[in-house]
């Protein structure tokens, strides 16, 4: 291997340490921690240990968090007024609905229903318009992580030509987004793209966000790239793997992140940061 590794879980260590000390500090002049509430319909194993380890993550730096755990059959009429009550809630400062919702929910519409200054996930239209017009508020959770990691590695990414693979609303578009903010040439590849190999081939700096085990391979990578990899794929034998084939990568890239160890951790890093902003910025007046 002659890739550097992006150490994600020290890195978001790193991140959750000065928030914990953030928190303490405005506890010492008597201000309330900052709240989230995380709300979780059905019982998808992969995402009750995803908000396991947000709630975990919550406690570890002083906030308050509360928790939902909803039936599957949870209807839309349940959910709006939670979300409506949780929006009024002078200690909840941030309210995070654990996706993908069970199919008969309409996300659109619970998404739109979160108070945009409580929407620390950065899913909300208002959000997502304030980054596409450069103008951020809160960021989507996993591409802001991401450009925390980027920034680890000591390369400016102004002029580099970075090729985002996958367009999904939670990663591939806001990462998108965040790194032509940063003044990369972008490129964005998707199921309809032709000739994948020859865009990642041209990236200095590759993210992948598709969600198949080792879906790049690593002699695709241009020598010396940046590579993130988003994708957490769970294998027959219980491992964890990512969307690019990690050894092969490794003996190419400049700088590689690791499944597990990488992105995930540092999603969880950005989601309690997105929580002290909007604490921060919001209820900044009151105890
Ligand atoms: N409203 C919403 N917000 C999200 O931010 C959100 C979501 N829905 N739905 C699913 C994705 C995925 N996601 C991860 C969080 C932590 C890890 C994480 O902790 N990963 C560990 C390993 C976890 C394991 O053992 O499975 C790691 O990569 O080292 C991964 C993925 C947040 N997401
Ligand atoms: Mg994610």
């Amino acid at each position: 291997m002659t890739a550097q590794l992006i150490d994600g879980k020290v890195i978001a260590a790193d991140v959750r340490q000065k928030i914990q000390q953030e928190v303490a500090s405005r506890s010492a002049l008597d201000k309330r921690p900052p709240g989230l509430a995380v709300i979780l319909v059905g019982h998808d194993p992969a995402s009750q240990v995803y908000v396991g380890n947000k709630r975990r993550a919550c406690e570890q730096v002083g906030f308050y968090s509360r928790s939902y755990d909803l039936p599957d059959d949870t209807q839309l009429d349940q959910l709006l007024p939670l979300l409506d009550q949780l929006n009024a809630d002078p200690l909840i400062d941030g309210i995070l609905v654990q996706l993908p919702l069970p199919a008969h929910i309409d996300t659109t519409q619970v998404i739109e229903r979160i108070r945009p200054d409580k929407d620390v996930d950065g899913f909300h239209p208002y959000n997502i318009g304030r980054l596409a017009q450069r103008m951020p508020v809160l960021r989507p959770c996993t591409p802001m992580g991401i450009m925390t990691l980027i920034r680890s590695t000591g390369v400016r990414p102004q002029g580099l030509h970075a090729v985002v693979v996958g367009a999904s609303n939670i990663v591939g578009r806001p990462m998108s987004l965040e790194l032509l903010l940063r003044g990369c040439t972008t490129t964005t590849c998707h199921r309809f793209t032709e000739d994948l190999q020859y865009h990642v081939s041209q990236a200095d700096l590759l993210i992948v966000a598709v969600g198949k085990p080792n879906f790049i391979p690593g002699h695709w990578i241009k020598p010396g790239a940046i590579v993130i990899d988003v994708g957490i794929n769970r294998l027959e034998n219980g491992k964890l793997t990512g969307d690019v084939e990690f050894t092969t990568a490794a003996e190419r890239a400049g700088f590689i992140t690791p499944v597990p160890g990488g992105v995930g951790p540092m999603t969880i890093a950005s989601l309690l940061e997105n929580t002290l902003y909007a604490c921060k910025r919001y209820h900044s007046t009151e105890a």
